[in-house]
């Protein structure tokens, strides 16, 4: 699987918001997207999902345009979690990790075997089996984020693709979710792409790193050739030291 952004650019009536984007995500990867805020991080992941259209160049599914492709289709082969994903029903966390079976599923059709089995699987390996009765609205930020993760799995989907998905957790929290999307990229090889704000995160858990500054992207790489003192100076207006010892830390001082 290649998802491929090609020279694209969206606009909001007159303002352009993204341009001149080029983005590969293949099998196997993950890949994070980095960037500060307003810098076009959610349109951008938006528009690799299908939810969007581009309002220049096109956003490739193994060559075939995504437009073209149904959105039921999409949605067998791309998972998106967006930030704090609401609901207006108050459903358990058994009918959300439901939902994302539906892609694979005739409309109206009940639960396969298979559907079920799937569910188990993922509830055990993302350790949310003692959250299935629970309703979704009764859970902590964390145990929400947890089982929209585990929907995505659900999905059983080529490509996931995450927006902040450590928004506002914990720091064991942080860790244990990104350790979850890594290893079942690994185990998959689904590929992922993740919007993360912790720059020492990405450098831990990236195969590769997109930096996206006013709409642009400015630097794509691994972790070494992107997180550099200068880009960082000048993307997010800040000093940091890059530290290379046991893997790469970005230490940022206060000025
Ligand atoms: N539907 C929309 N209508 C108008 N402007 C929009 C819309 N969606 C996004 N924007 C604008 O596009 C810019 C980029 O927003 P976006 O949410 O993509 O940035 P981001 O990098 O994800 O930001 P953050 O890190 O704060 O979440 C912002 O200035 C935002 O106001």
């Amino acid at each position: 699987m290649i998802l491929q952004a090609h020279d694209i650019g969206w606009d909001v009536g007159r303002r352009t918001i993204l341009t001149g984007v080029d983005l590969t995500v293949s099998d196997g990867e993950v890949v994070g997207l980095i960037g500060p805020n307003g810098s076009g991080k959610s349109s951008l992941l938006r528009l690799l999902a299908g939810l969007r259209r581009p309002s220049r160049g096109r956003v490739d599914l193994d060559g075939a345009d995504l437009g073209s492709v149904s959105r039921r289709d999409a949605a067998r082969r791309i998972a998106f979690v967006e930030q704090s994903a609401v609901t207006d029903q108050n459903p358990t966390v058994a009918d959300v990790l439901d939902l994302g079976r539906t892609p694979h599923r005739r409309s109206w059709a009940i639960g396969s075997d298979r559907d079920r089995r799937v569910i188990a699987t993922v509830a055990r390996e993302t350790e949310i089996e003692g959250l299935l009765g629970e309703r979704y609205g009764a859970l902590s930020g964390g145990e929400r984020q947890r089982v929209q993760i585990a929907r995505a799995f659900d999905q059983e989907p080529e490509v996931m693709i995450l927006d902040e998905p450590t928004n506002h957790l914990d720091v064991k929290y942080q860790l244990s979710l990104l350790d979850l999307v890594s290893t079942h990229v690994r185990k998959t090889s689904a590929a992922a792409i993740v919007a993360l704000h912790d720059l020492n995160l990405a450098a831990a858990y990236c195969d590769r790193i997109v930096v996206l500054a006013g709409g642009r992207v400015v630097a794509d790489g691994t972790p070494a050739d992107t997180l550099t003192e200068q880009t960082i100076a000048s993307v997010f207006d800040v000093a940091a030291r890059i530290v290379d010892d046991d893997g790469l830390w970005v230490r940022v001082d206060r000025r």
